[in-house]
């Protein structure tokens, strides 16, 4: 039950203006700051002001805070009551509401536009998406965020039950039998624009290594299983990497060797019934708590993919990034370690062809969490420029400001429709068509994405100033993203990898009859 307070009038708030008994109004709350002045992280001085101390200090309050401290139940208790005739202008974000800042929203999901890709189904799987996510992830996205630990098993738990491990692979058999969202979606159903969704909404509440450490491994160590393994090692695999309990990461790089596969030293070498493999990998995501590591290994007849389960042998070791350790980036050696053959995924030498089936779903993904931050990334600076007030105006006064929020807007807003076309394709392309004609326009989309992020980084830093180089206050948001934004270029395939993989795809259609 919400609390009734007690109604105040302006000049009986303002009697309380010094040290030992301080009021202050914010959005037509009393604020009893008598007591938290000194312990105020801005310093109690400000507080006394002539301006603020007894008096309105709405304006002055959000050109240097986030709403979110308000909110923060220690602070909530400041409040002891109400201004009598004004009304709560500020309300809380209300967990699976759209936002009503402009842009800050894709058109399907704004209110007086139409879409023609999306359905009401989808509409109503975004609700559910976007509750599951702000009240399950959003907590503990925040905590492991900062504290570099591994995400808790009850969210894992939680995410499980949902099928949400299951539906971030994409549609698919895997998904039979399987309740997706309290049963809104047939699992039939179920296309890529559902799976765009999830991932968008799991990017709003995450930063970029909370949508990593949130088994991002699993989702592009897996598929190879899926795809490629025995039927035992499915049934062995899949039940309990769905189910939460078990994890997977994906254990192809090596600092011997990235985009060049053919570069890798780990080498399998088969005894019997067992490969023996030998090697290290680099920057593998999910690596430091992975159960699994689908490992691309040097073999004598080239190339193959086997899957790792962690046991004697296999040591992982946590690498430092830019970003926080909650994604478990490892450096792993493999010792000798033994591995039925039965753990072979694919073909002996044909593992390229096994690490090549996923790349562009694993591309596509990072677009889709990619464009769903970059706008937050809008709705961040859009507030903040209309909130903070310079030389007496707002900030959106400014030409050069509106300048930036165009081209952002701009970005924004043409990665969307080109990787809703895109995700179209996919939804009618079975999986050939879609290795052959999507490899080049998702690898360029990819690279637009990513560019138009770290542009983007950029102009926000430039709206924030000062606020956007510290990773706690106002800018937070945008110090992370900004941080961070280089992940999109290189995890999934390097910017320049893959523009040029989109143009030498186009150059081998080029026909021999076309000429100027
Ligand atoms: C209910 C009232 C208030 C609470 C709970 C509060 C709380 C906080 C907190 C938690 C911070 C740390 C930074 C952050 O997390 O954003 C902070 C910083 C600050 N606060 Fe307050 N504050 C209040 C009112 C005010 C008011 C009325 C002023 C007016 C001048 C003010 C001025 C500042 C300043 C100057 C900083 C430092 C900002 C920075 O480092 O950029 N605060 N406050």
């Amino acid at each position: 039950m919400s609390k009734v307070f007690k109604e105040y009038t302006v000049e009986e708030i303002g009697k309380h203006n010094k040290e030992g008994d301080l009021w202050v109004i914010i959005d037509a709350k009393v604020y009893d700051l008598s007591r938290f002045a000194s312990m105020h992280p801005g310093g109690s001085s400000v507080l006394f002001a002539d301006s603020i101390a007894g008096k309105d200090a709405t304006q002055a309050f959000f050109g240097l805070h986030k709403h979110e401290v308000l909110l923060r139940p220690q602070y909530q208790r400041l409040q002891i009551g109400t201004v009598a005739g004004q009304v709560e202008k500020i309300k809380a974000p209300v967990p699976g509401e759209l936002s009503k800042v402009p842009y800050a929203e894709p058109t399907w999901l704004s209110k007086g536009y139409y879409s023609p890709y999306y359905t009401e189904k989808h509409r109503k799987f975004q609700t559910a998406v976007r509750y599951f996510f702000e009240t399950v992830v959003a907590p503990e996205s925040k905590k492991c965020e900062d504290s570099g630990k591994k995400i808790s098993q009850e969210v894992v738990d939680k995410m499980a039950e949902a099928n949400i491990i299951a539906m971030r692979l994409g549609p698919g058999k895997h998904l039979r039998g399987r309740t997706l969202m309290g049963g809104i979606v047939k699992p039939e159903e179920f296309d890529y624009f559902y799976e765009g969704i999830v991932h968008a909404e799991l990017a709003r509440v995450s930063s970029r290594a909370v949508v990593d450490g949130l088994l991002a491994g699993l989702v592009i160590g897996l598929p190879p299983v899926l795809n490629f393994g025995s039927k035992e090692l499915y049934d062995q695999v899949v039940p309990e990497t769905f189910a939460g309990k078990k994890y997977v990461a994906l254990a192809i790089t090596e600092a011997f060797a990235g985009s060049d596969v053919s570069g890798l030293q780990t080498t399998a070498v088969r005894d019997g019934d067992e490969w023996v493999i030998t090697g290290t990998k680099k920057w593998i995501t999910n690596g430091t708590f992975a159960d699994y590591f689908t490992t691309g290994c040097k073999t004598e007849d080239g190339f193959t993919v086997i899957l790792i389960p962690r046991g004697p042998g296999v040591e992982t070791k946590q690498i430092k990034t830019a970003y926080s350790s909650v994604a478990g980036t490892a450096y792993v050696t493999f010792d000798k370690v033994r591995v039925p053959v039965g753990y072979t995924l694919g073909k002996v030498g044909m593992g390229m062809q096994v690490i090549l089936s996923n790349f562009n779903h694993e591309r596509w993904m990072v677009c889709c969490t990619s464009v769903s931050t970059q706008r937050l990334v809008i709705e961040e600076c859009l507030k903040w420029a209309t909130q903070r007030i310079v030389f007496g105006k707002p900030l959106t006064n400014l030409a050069v400001i509106r300048s930036k929020l165009a081209m952002m807007i701009s970005r924004v807003e043409t990665s969307q429709n080109w990787l809703e076309s895109i995700t179209y394709q996919m939804c009618n392309m079975n999986y050939a068509e879609q290795s052959d004609k999507l490899a080049g326009p998702i690898g360029l989309l990819k690279t637009h994405i990513s560019k138009s992020g770290r542009e983007n980084a950029e102009e926000a830093v430039q709206i924030f100033g000062g606020r956007a180089l510290t990773v706690t206050g106002m800018g937070k948001f945008i110090e992370n993203f900004h941080r961070t934004s280089g992940f999109d270029a290189i995890l999934a395939g390097a910017e320049d990898v893959l523009s040029d993989l989109g143009v030498r795809q186009a150059l081998k259609k080029m026909p021999a009859e076309a000429k100027l």
